[in-house]
């Protein structure tokens, strides 16, 4: 087992380079699914567990599947006999697994995926996908942990409303409806960039997907897609992990490839705050100051206040100079990083989905356990900005979502270093400023 070691204290200087999205790699390799001739040929591809856990789905399923690592890409080809079943093994790994179903559905006319469990977050139903899926003309049974749905004559188009602008339901409804007969309208439809560039790979496979980032998707449906090369875009929520990094730490750092409109919720909060935030065309500079304004935040679906980003804002909100409220309205029980930052020093209440947080807190460096992928970041974050050592354990969370996260952090001069537990005596907390 490994942990992230930080000694706390020193501000970030320097340019940080963001990677491609995890949350929009991860249904554009499922889209390869659709591609029935030619390559799907995928850049910008960041090197994440669950990036590769949705390789192994598509291998199982008998895509050919090719990742050149030092390059960043990968090459799908679909071209052969695709499987319709993706088993519990491979989707218990990764919820996000169960975005091969509307592909499968729409290229084989039925699909068999293991239904994804809940997680720490929250429970994550996907009653919304398979209402989708059922409005376009699929049969859905569900038995043995399992979820089928078939469709022998195809789908056809229909009118979609979502209760609620789920991301995934969204993704694996316009995928499904890409080869369906005539034309189907998603109404609120969920608008975030993930969404926006796995619409611009479709439509580069052929597909005619219009209003993606809009709350009204429609798509025409077509007869076959083929393949296509496409980079992924850059990850906000990676950007925005490093803009808060560097504003909690004083620090001064330029994040490499964050784009600006994709996080305007979080730069006028930040700005609120009284950070200084200059967007520039290649990047975000981030310039923290010595006192903090304290904020209240909600989350919400796109535009709104990203739930991927509100464990790591809670962190600057408890540096603020006064108290400050966290709403989380996404998922209903994402405060489970809160718990563990009282151990550090942190002072809060929480009551139903809110947390009310005292500032102004002074962290002091502890031994904490990641519960979930962005709870992971924002307890480095705390680590960096605490007195003493901080050590953060359950490391594969923080794999699932950032690469090589303390070796981004070490170059911008933060004392990191990530360990084997089991050599944790042979390690010499003052080097710890020294590179793997
Ligand atoms: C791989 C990926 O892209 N993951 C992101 C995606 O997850 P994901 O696509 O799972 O998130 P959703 O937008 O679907 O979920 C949002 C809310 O809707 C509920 N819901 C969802 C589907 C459904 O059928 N029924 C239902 O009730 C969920 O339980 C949750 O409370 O969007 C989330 C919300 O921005 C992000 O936190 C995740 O990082
Ligand atoms: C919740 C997240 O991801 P997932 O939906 O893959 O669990 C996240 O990226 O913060």
């Amino acid at each position: 087992m490994e942990k992230i070691i930080v000694h706390g204290k020193r501000p970030l200087k320097g340019t940080v380079h963001i990677d491609g999205a995890k949350n929009a790699v991860l249904p554009i390799q499922a889209a390869a699914i659709l591609a029935s001739e030619g390559e799907n040929i995928i850049t910008n591809v960041p090197l994440l567990s669950d990036v590769y856990t949705m390789n192994q789905v598509l291998k199982f399923l008998n895509i050919s599947v090719d990742f050149d690592e030092d390059n960043n890409t990968i090459k799908f080809d679909a071209s052969n006999k695709v499987s319709s079943e993706a088993p519990f093994d491979y989707v218990s790994k990764m919820r996000a697994s169960i975005v091969v179903m509307g592909p499968l559905l729409a290229r084989l006319g039925t699909a068999k995926v293991a239904m994804p469990g809940g997680c720490a977050i929250g429970s994550r139903p996907i009653d919304l996908h398979l209402k989708g899926f059922e409005s376009l003309g699929a049969n859905i049974e569900q038995h043995d942990g399992y979820v089928e749905a078939s469709a022998p004559h195809g789908l056809t188009g229909a009118e979609i409303y979502l209760d609620f602008p789920s991301v995934g339901a969204t993704q694996n409804i316009v995928m499904a409806a890409t080869l369906a007969k005539g034309t189907t309208t998603i109404h609120n439809a969920a608008r975030e960039p993930e969404i926006v560039d796995l619409v611009n790979v479709l439509n580069k496979m052929g597909a005619h997907v219009r209003g993606a980032g809009t709350e009204q998707i429609k798509i025409q449906g077509v007869d076959h897609l083929h393949g296509t090369e496409h980079a992924v875009v850059q990850d906000r929520i990676e950007a925005g992990t490093f803009m808060i990094a560097a504003a909690a730490t004083q620090g001064d750092v330029f994040v490499q490839g964050a784009i600006a409109e994709h996080n305007r919720p979080l730069i006028l909060k930040m700005r609120e705050m009284g950070i200084t935030v200059v967007e520039k065309d290649d990047g975000i500079r981030v310039i923290g100051p010595s006192t903090l304004r304290p904020v209240d935040v909600k989350t919400l679906p796109h535009p709104g206040f990203p739930t991927d980003m509100q464990p790591q804002m809670t962190i600057l909100q408890l540096l603020a100079d006064g108290d400050s409220a966290m709403t989380e309205t996404v998922f209903e029980n994402r405060f489970m990083h809160m718990e563990e930052l009282r151990r550090m020093n942190a002072k809060y209440t929480i009551s139903g989905r809110t947390v009310v947080m005292e500032g102004k807190t002074q962290f002091s460096g502890a031994e904490v356990a990641a519960t979930d992928l962005r709870a992971a970041s924002a307890l480095v974050i705390a680590g960096l900005v605490a007195d003493g050592y901080t050590q953060v354990r359950n490391l594969q969370y923080l794999d699932r979502g950032y690469y090589n996260f303390h070796k981004k952090l070490a170059g911008l001069g933060a004392e990191i270093k990530r360990v084997n537990v089991d050599d944790e005596n042979k390690v010499v907390l003052k080097n710890l400023v020294e590179h793997d």
